[in-house]
């Protein structure tokens, strides 16, 4: 196994305002995870939220440290949410298995000193999507399920945004110091997500879109309110989005997507809303 690190600074809107299509990928664009058989961390400037990948096919990936945490261990200052996007899998905490299936979620918290990837079957290997963040206070680790979490209801068909919101990691379900995270399922015919879009300065987020077919794109929206740019994002690929900025997409066919937050508070709905009609 191997480790790939990216390490991203954060922007200023004022800036931002002035990148063409390559700098904005450059910036935001998370398009490196979900290699077989690497430890991705992409190490992000806003909120140092992680946002990373783990693919056992060959043996088991170990959550290892890296230099830049100046940590002995990975987790010794850090909390880890974990979602499962594959076939079945396993996440060893000190010893401890977790049976992770398709779109169940666990919580590591802070001290967990060895935690391993695997995959039940080589063929159909785990895909383990990563978000972890500084963590002050330790939590239990907790196996969360689809029935654990809370689930919204969201949009019409009508206005191509029907969508389940699954929160598997929120506050009510499991206690965090500041990680939040969950999966959006858009219904067939749906295509919008986060719309109307909204902006919380309190936290940064990141979206994983996963689930689409071959040749699909998202196009995600991002910047301030008045003034928004677009990204092409394909599968397995994520966006990072700053406390500035919307964070709204448009499939051209049908996707999910994992959001994680993490800053501020754990009041998920305090959101500041736009309407359509506000964005330009
Ligand atoms: O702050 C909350 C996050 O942006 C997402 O949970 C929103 C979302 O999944 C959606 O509306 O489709
Ligand atoms: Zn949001």
């Amino acid at each position: 196994m191997s480790i790939v690190f990216t390490n991203r600074y954060a922007t200023h809107p004022d800036d931002v305002k002035h990148y063409d299509t390559d700098k904005l990928r450059q910036h935001f664009l998370v398009d490196n995870l979900m290699q077989p058989d690497v430890l991705v961390l992409n190490y992000t400037h806003y909120e140092r939220l992680i946002v990373g990948s783990a693919v056992p096919v060959k043996g088991a990936v170990v959550l290892e440290t890296v230099d830049a945490l100046k940590a002995e261990y990975f987790l010794e200052r850090r909390e880890l949410g974990v979602i499962n996007i594959g076939g079945a899998g396993v996440v060893e905490v000190d010893g401890t298995p977790y049976a992770l299936n398709f779109r169940e979620a666990l919580y590591v918290g802070k001290g967990a000193r060895d935690v391993r990837f695997v995959s039940t079957d080589a063929a159909n290997p785990a895909k383990f999507y990563l978000n972890s963040t500084p963590a002050h206070h330790q939590y239990p680790t907790r196996h969360i399920t689809m029935a654990d979490c809370n689930v919204l209801n969201m949009g019409a068909l009508e206005t191509s945004n029907k969508r389940d919101i699954y929160q598997l990691m929120i506050k009510g379900v499991v206690d965090t110091c500041q990680l939040q995270m969950g999966l959006t399922v858009l219904h067939p015919g749906s295509v919008w997500n986060t719309m109307p879009a909204h902006q919380h300065d309190r936290r940064m987020e990141a979206y994983f879109y996963f689930g689409l077919s071959e040749g699909q794109q998202v196009c995600h929206f991002m910047g301030e309110p008045q003034q928004t740019r677009h990204i092409f994002v394909g599968n397995d690929q994520a966006v990072v989005s700053p406390p500035w900025s919307i964070h709204s997409g448009c499939g051209t066919g049908s996707y999910t997507f994992i959001w994680g937050m993490a800053g501020e508070n754990h009041d998920y709905n305090d959101m500041d809303k736009f309407p359509a009609s506000a964005l330009r």
